[in-house]
């Protein structure tokens, strides 16, 4: 078991979602709930999830004005969840409006989640970026949006694996790294375009990995899991 993996819930409704965590519970700790499934279910998910003992990535990808986000995450921080997200390219102050709500449920609570901006979807590359606009090369933005994250004082970032070593040179190695877009070598990408192994995502110090389908589709789900888990035991012990 590592709480390392992250397993995304990326589903319809609560009854496939938790067939899945039954599967893979006693391998499994953390779960994402992604919107599909958070539009539908809603919050008593969360506390099913919670009351299992489980921890829980509440992947909602906040982008809006300062104040809606920040008054939406305090409903979300309400939930208990472990870890949340939000845009980066909200920019500056939407950023610090998160941070205050953070600090704010601290002072209330004593404990708040994870928040981390997500910095440049792993399904963009180059191509999609100039699509859009964007003339800066992909792993600049990706720095920039990291550093405008680490100053307004949240916890870390959502990025692709590839962008983990220039992430931590910039904003230090304590500044948390969540990195989706993972497969195994004999994985199909779907449409994720910045992919890495487990194996090299932790060697480049990724500190959370998150993968989807290749666990949820597969025939045998636990089996799946177990050969991630192993890939990335071998890393942490040093083994590979
Ligand atoms: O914030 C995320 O979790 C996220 C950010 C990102 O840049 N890319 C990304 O794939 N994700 C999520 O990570 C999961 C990856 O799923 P798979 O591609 O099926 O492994 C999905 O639930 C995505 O919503």
């Amino acid at each position: 078991m590592s709480e390392r993996l992250i397993v995304a819930l990326d589903v319809s409704d609560k009854e496939k979602a938790m067939d899945i965590v039954e599967e893979l519970k006693d391998v499994v700790s953390f779960f994402k709930v992604g919107m599909e499934l958070f539009y539908r279910e809603g919050p008593k998910l969360i506390d099913d999830l919670k009351n299992l003992g489980l921890k829980v990535f509440l992947d909602l990808k906040l982008h809006d004005i300062p104040n809606t986000v920040a008054r939406a995450l305090k409903n979300l921080i309400d939930l208990e969840v472990d870890m949340v997200n939000i845009h980066a390219l909200g920019g500056k102050e939407m950023l610090r409006a998160a941070y205050l709500v953070k600090d704010e449920a601290l002072k209330r609570k004593g404990k708040a989640p994870i928040i981390l901006g997500v910095t440049v979807l792993t399904s963009m590359n180059q191509e999609s970026l100039e699509q859009v606009g964007f003339k800066i090369k992909l792993s600049q933005l990706v720095a920039v949006l990291a550093k405008e994250t680490k100053e307004a004082g949240l916890d870390g970032v959502v990025a692709s694996a590839q962008e983990v070593a220039l992430i931590k040179s910039i904003c230090g190695t304590e500044f948390i790294t969540v990195t989706p877009g993972i497969r195994r070598f004999e994985d199909a990408n779907f449409d994720q375009k910045r992919v890495l192994t487990p194996k090299k995502a932790l060697e480049l110090g990724a500190d959370y990995l998150v993968v989807g389908r290749p666990i949820i589709a597969a025939s045998n789900r636990r089996l799946a899991a177990q050969k991630y888990l192993e890939e990335m035991e071998g890393v942490l012990h040093g083994a590979l």
